[in-house]
Formats: C-alpha cells, structure tokens, sequence
C-alpha cells in the first residue's frame, strides 16, 4: 500500500506520504463545482472505518475525506502528545498534499462532520484555519465544558469515573493493559469498555464489537444479528507498548485538548458565529457509555472500589447497583452540552438521533447524510445571505431539497400517469393568521418567507417547467417568477413558461414578467368570448407589437361561469322617484381543466408550480387539480387584515381534506409543510 496509486481521481483509498509520515485517505465522491467537500473526522482512538457507512452515502452528493490521524487505523505514528493544534496542523498538511501534490480535486470550504472528540478537533481546526472551514457538523461531539458539567452537577458521578479510570488503568486481569482506548465503545458480549484489541463483525448491518477478552470464549458465536456466517476481524491490535501504537489519544491529552480549544474560544469567541453549524445528539438514554463502563465494570466492583474514597463508597456503591438513578444526570448534561454547541453559532440546526447512542455513525448513518446536506445547504445560504434580490445566487446544490420534495412527494419522480394534466404543485406562503396577501388596496406585496425557504420556492421553481399565477398577483406583486439561482437559470430559462391566468388582458406592457433578463416564454391565458370586442382585439394587437413570438403567447381559451349573481340599482330619477334595475351578472373564470390540458399538450409542460394567489389557489382545491402542497408558514401575524388563502370560495359549500403523507422541515425562522393532496 506503500505509494499512492491514485488511478481515479474521484474515488480512491490509498496512503500518501505527507511531512515524511504515511497517512491513510479515502476521498469518494464525485468533485464538481457547487458541490460539498466534507471531512469526516473520527472520534477519540477511532479510525476512518468508522465512517464506512455514512462516507458511501454522503458521496452521492458531494466528495467526501476520511483518513486515519496519525497513529490510528494504517496511518503512521505522529510526535506526542496528540494536541489538537498537531491534528489541525496535520489535516491541514494532508488537505493541501492531496489538492496541490496529486492534483486531487478537494476545494474548500470544507464542512467538517466531527464525531465525539472529532468535533473538538473539527473546532481547532476552525481556529487554526478558519479561512477553509464553510461549517461543522457535530456529531454527538465532545464539548469543552463536558467535564464540568460532571462536576458542577453531580458531586459524586466523577469519583465513579476517576475509579473506573484508575482501574482499568490498573487492572491486571486485562489482557491489554492500558487507558481506554475505545472510549465510545464496550464489548456487546461482557459489556466492558472496549480496551486494547478490537474484533468486529464485518457482516453485522451495525457493527458488533468484541473485546480481546471474549474473542477467544466464542461469544461471537452468538452474535445476534448475524447467527451464522459472521466474519471478525481484528481491527486493531496493540502490540506491547500501547501508547506507541495508539500514539497517544488517550483521556488525559483529550481532557488537555477541551482545555486547549477553551483557550481558543475565550480569545476570538465567534470564530464560528457566522458558519452555519449542525448539532446532532443522540439519545442520552443510549449513549451513556460511562454508565456501560459501570455497568460493565461493575462486576468488577472490587477494583472499583479499590479507587474510591472511603466517604464515596456508599453513595458509589448504590450507584452502581442502581444505573437508572444516573438518568437525570446524564440528561442534564446533555442539555448543557446541547446548548453549549449550539452558541457556537447564530445559525445553527439542530437534529436527535433518537435510536443512536454515542455511535450515530453506526446507530442511524442516515441520519448524518440528512445533516450533511443540511449544513451543506446552510453553509451555502450563509453565503448568499443579502444576495436573493440582486438576481445573483451562487448554485446550491438542491439535492437535498430534491431528496426532500422526492421522499414525500414519490410521484414527482415516477412518471406521473395522467395524460391530460401536468403534475401540479401548489406552493404559497403564509403569515400564522392566515394570511397570504396584503390588503388588495395596499397595492403591495407582503413578503413572508425567510430568505432560505424563499431559496426553497426558487429550488422548487427550478424543478417544474412553469409557474402558474393569477392576474392579481401580477398587478399587485409584479413578479418576476425567474429562478434566481444563478447556474440553474440557464436550464430554467431554456424550459421554462410564466403562465398568467388573465382573462380579460390586463398584464401590463412594463410588467416585470417581460422584463427580467430570461428568455423564459410568458403565456398569457385569455378569455375567448373576448376575441370580438375591440377593445380586447387592439391590446393583442399592442401585445403583439412589443413582444416577439418565441417571448409571448396569447392563449385563448373557453370560461367557466361559476355563478350568476343578482345586483340591484336604484337609478335617481329628474322626477323624484326611483326605479329599480335588476342586473343579470356573470362571474366567469377560465377553465382551469382545459388550461391545463393545453400546458401538457401543446406546450409539453409535465411539472407545473402554481404560486397563487388566492382565487388561483382556491379554483385548484375546488375542482381537485392539484396533486401536492408546499406551504410556507411564517412566524409572523398580519393583525390588520390581508388576502386569506382561500378567502376567494366565499364559504362555497366544498369539502375540506387532509394533506397526505404530510412533512414538516424548518427553513430558517419558517416551517415548510409539503404533502400530497388526495
Ligand atoms: N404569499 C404567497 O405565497 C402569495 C401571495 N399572493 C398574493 O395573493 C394576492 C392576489 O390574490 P387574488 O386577489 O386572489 O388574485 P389572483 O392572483 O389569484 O388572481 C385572480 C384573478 O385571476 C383571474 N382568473 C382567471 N381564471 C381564473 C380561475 N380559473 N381561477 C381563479 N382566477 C382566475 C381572475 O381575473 C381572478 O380575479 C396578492 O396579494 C398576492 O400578493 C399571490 C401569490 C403567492
Ligand atoms: N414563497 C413566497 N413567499 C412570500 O413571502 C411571497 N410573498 C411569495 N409570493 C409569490 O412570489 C412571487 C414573487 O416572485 P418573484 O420573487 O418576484 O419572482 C409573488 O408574485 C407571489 O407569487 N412567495
């Protein structure tokens, strides 16, 4: 394995030389531009198998690094002690031997998804070289406080770690003496803490961990995932002094490093303020692994004991005999480590691995893939913060929003069957009273969504071939309806229709539908029974003068009449009485069934998005004709009154529904629902 034999610039495992050391990398994942370079980094004594399950799936949308620190895994022995400046330093080495030596292609800004300890180092690496790091991903990562909460919180729990310590330091039983090498991790046979040689089943869907003690007693014989044709391994064998082997990431240079990164922070406290940052936990109820090291060691409770101060051993004792009564400790804990990552950073999200322990990587790898993206996504909003007026986003990559409209709207990605209509997605946004509008006469847009699940509407727009809107929304908002992320509007404006249901050709000549730089066609739907008035014929006429074909077409089609209203007119008559006329009035709107076979007929649209307002939204749930919903809720009220959603059906006598399969996701300040409409 000795040279790098890197035959695949896009996936390859291999050891590079980098400063005279060997380190072991493997970079998966296709490079190309708007997508994540993300690091993955190992917890405390774990090397880069542990993202073996995560790292496949995370390269499906971005190019993913994870190697072994020095010392770990097939790496090379780094100096002592393992500093968390030395491993910053060292990552830093290998990220610019694989981009500028062999010509791997790894750009930053990294996002940096650290495990446990990995998150600690994931920290110092932000202070060290903070120009490459886009954002973190913490995953169940130490906190620079961890220790103190112990202590500050509960007098006694640190006596039972420092005997536990102690003892395993100490314990002549064990086969490989020595600190705590897997610190996360515990026999699944005898439960003890993982200490020294490491066997693990390479077939268990999550891995199935065995001590050097039970290896050889064939408890693996039982395994309980795999009864048979499982496979051990021997991950990692310590030969004589352990310290050389394992170089050195032992409890106390760990607890040396929290007091590092604390000095850090309390020098430039917002190195990370501004990054977008992901805090993923798992159950605390799973993951308390000091409590598997009691409970594991509690059966050797002589050696325990051995450790404790006389004045503990009572409280110690029970403790031990009574595991659950650690359960509120451990739990306030974990809300002081929660909310000390999430100060890290003002734009921060926040995801509970509810099956997972310590271990979300091998727990739920699923989970970590959604948080990726996640902090991907975010990461790159940070960016574009300001920007999505000026018509000048960067890509993002939509993947997990396309994941995310995909996982709940599965017809969106199968061949949608109906031959007459496109796949209709209703889309709008609205204030917590309701309310989708200003009032009519305010004459301006009410602008309700958060920045990024404005920058949703504009993945969704980009994923159908047109937008459909009313006229009053082009005379009150005057949209633009283009997709403004930038390296997607060439295939939006190649594809893409703006439809205007305008009935009687009101659109303005100016309209901003017209004039924003796309070469997106407008439709403009009319009214037929208006092609014989004048009136109507001279503005097509106009329409036709200012717009070229391939710009603007006109479509006529048939109305529906949806009711017939009675109005009443007194007339002041010279004679001083009055008259009453009764006036017959037609309310007519367009056919919205024929309108949409014309969009799948003629003009090939499959994917429509129809935006509002109102009226639009309410015809749509009238006569059933869309297919799913993504609605917009902002934490906002109107008060003063505005445009409801379905204002316009004048309490019509329709049945309400349920969306289906409904899903909830938090943009920035606002909660998006998305769900299918039966
Ligand atoms: N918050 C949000 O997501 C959105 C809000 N809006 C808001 O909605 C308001 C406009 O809504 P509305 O006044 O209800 O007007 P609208 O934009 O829904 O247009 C309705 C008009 O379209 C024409 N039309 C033709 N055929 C029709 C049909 N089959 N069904 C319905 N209308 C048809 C009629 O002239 C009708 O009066 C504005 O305040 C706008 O800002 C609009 C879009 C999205
Ligand atoms: N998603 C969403 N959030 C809001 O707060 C809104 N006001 C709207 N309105 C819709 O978006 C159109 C504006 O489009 P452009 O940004 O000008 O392209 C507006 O006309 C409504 O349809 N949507």
């Amino acid at each position: 394995m000795g040279n790098p034999n890197i035959t695949n610039p896009d996936s390859f495992s291999s050891i590079i030389e980098v400063d005279n050391r060997k380190v072991f990398v493997n970079v998966t994942g296709v490079s190309t531009c708007g997508k994540p370079s993300i690091i993955l980094e190992s917890g405390l004594g774990m090397d880069s198998s542990a993202w073996k399950d995560v790292q496949s799936e995370v390269s499906k949308f971005g190019r993913v690094l994870s190697y072994d620190r020095a010392g770990l895994g097939s790496s090379s022995i780094g100096s002592k002690p393992r500093t968390a400046d030395k491993v910053a330093s060292e990552l830093n080495l290998l990220l610019e031997a694989i981009v500028n030596e062999h010509n791997v292609n790894f750009p930053p800004p990294y996002i940096i998804c650290g495990h446990s300890a990995g998150g600690i180092f994931a920290q110092v690496f932000n202070h060290n070289f903070s120009e490459k790091v886009g954002g973190i991903l913490f995953v169940d990562s130490s906190t620079k406080s961890q220790e103190n909460f112990c202590k500050s919180e509960h007098g006694v729990y640190p006596k039972i770690i420092d005997a536990v310590d102690k003892a395993l330091q100490h314990d002549l039983e064990l086969k490989n003496p020595g600190k705590v090498v897997w610190p996360a991790l515990y026999c699944e046979s005898c439960t003890s803490p993982l200490v020294g040689d490491r066997y693990l089943c390479q077939m268990c869907v999550h891995y199935y961990n065995l001590c050097a003690e039970c290896y050889p007693t064939k408890a693996h014989e039982e395994c309980k995932q795999h009864k048979s044709d499982h496979e051990f391994e021997l991950l990692t064998k310590f030969e004589g002094d352990m310290e050389s082997t394992r170089d050195g990431e032992d409890l106390e240079t760990f607890a040396a490093n929290l007091k590092l990164l604390t000095k850090l922070d309390d020098a430039n406290p917002d190195m990370l303020k501004t990054k977008p940052i992901s805090v993923l936990r798992g159950n605390p109820s799973k993951k308390n692994f000091f409590k598997y090291f009691v409970k594991g060691w509690s059966k050797k409770r002589e050696a325990i004991n051995n450790y404790i101060d006389a004045e503990f051993k009572d409280e110690v004792n029970y403790l031990l005999d009574n595991f659950d009564n650690l359960d509120a400790f451990f739990f306030n804990a974990e809300q002081l480590c929660i909310k000390e990552l999430k100060n890290l950073s003002e734009d921060w999200t926040y995801a509970y691995a509810e099956n997972s322990g310590h271990c979300i990587m091998f727990d739920e790898p699923e989970i970590i893939v959604e948080e990726d993206t996640e902090a991907f996504f975010s990461c790159l909003n940070s960016e574009i913060d300001g920007m999505i007026q000026e018509y000048n986003l960067e890509e993002i990559d939509s993947q997990y929003i396309v994941n995310f409209y995909k996982k709940i709207i599965p017809i969106i990605n199968c061949s949608y069957s109906s031959t007459v209509k496109p796949l209709v997605t209703l889309t709008y946004a609205q204030t917590l009273d309701g309310y989708i509008g200003n009032k009519p006469e305010k004459k301006e847009q009410l602008l309700i969504s958060h920045k990024k699940s404005m920058i949703l509407t504009h993945q969704i727009r980009n994923m159908n071939q047109a937008i459909l809107v009313g006229i009053n929304t082009v005379l009150n908002d005057n949209p633009s309806l283009n997709c403004r992320i930038k390296k997607s509007q060439q295939h939006f404006q190649e594809k893409f229709y703006k439809v205007i249901l305008d009935s009687n050709l009101k659109t303005p000549l100016d309209a901003k539908i017209f004039q924003v730089e796309d070469s997106c066609k407008v439709l403009l739907f009319c009214l037929e029974d208006n092609v014989t008035e004048v009136n109507f014929e001279s503005k097509v006429l106009k329409f036709k003068n200012t717009f070229a074909a391939e710009k603007l077409e006109i479509v006529l089609v048939p109305g529906l009449l949806l009711e017939e209203t009675e109005s009443v007119k007194f007339d002041n008559l010279s004679n001083n009485s009055s008259r009453i006329k009764h006036i017959q009035k037609k309310k007519v709107l367009l056919d919205l069934k024929k309108i949409l076979e014309v969009l799948k007929i003629k003009f090939n649209i499959e994917k429509l998005m129809v935006e509002g307002g109102s009226a639009i939204i309410s015809q749509f749930f009238k006569y059933n004709l869309a297919d799913c919903c993504i609605v917009t809720v902002s934490p906002q009220y109107l008060l003063g009154g505005g445009v409801h959603v379905t204002d316009s059906l004048n309490g019509e006598d329709i049945n309400g529904f349920k969306l289906k399969d409904p899903q909830f996701r938090q943009f920035g300040d606002d909660i998006v629902v998305v769900g299918l409409i039966q």
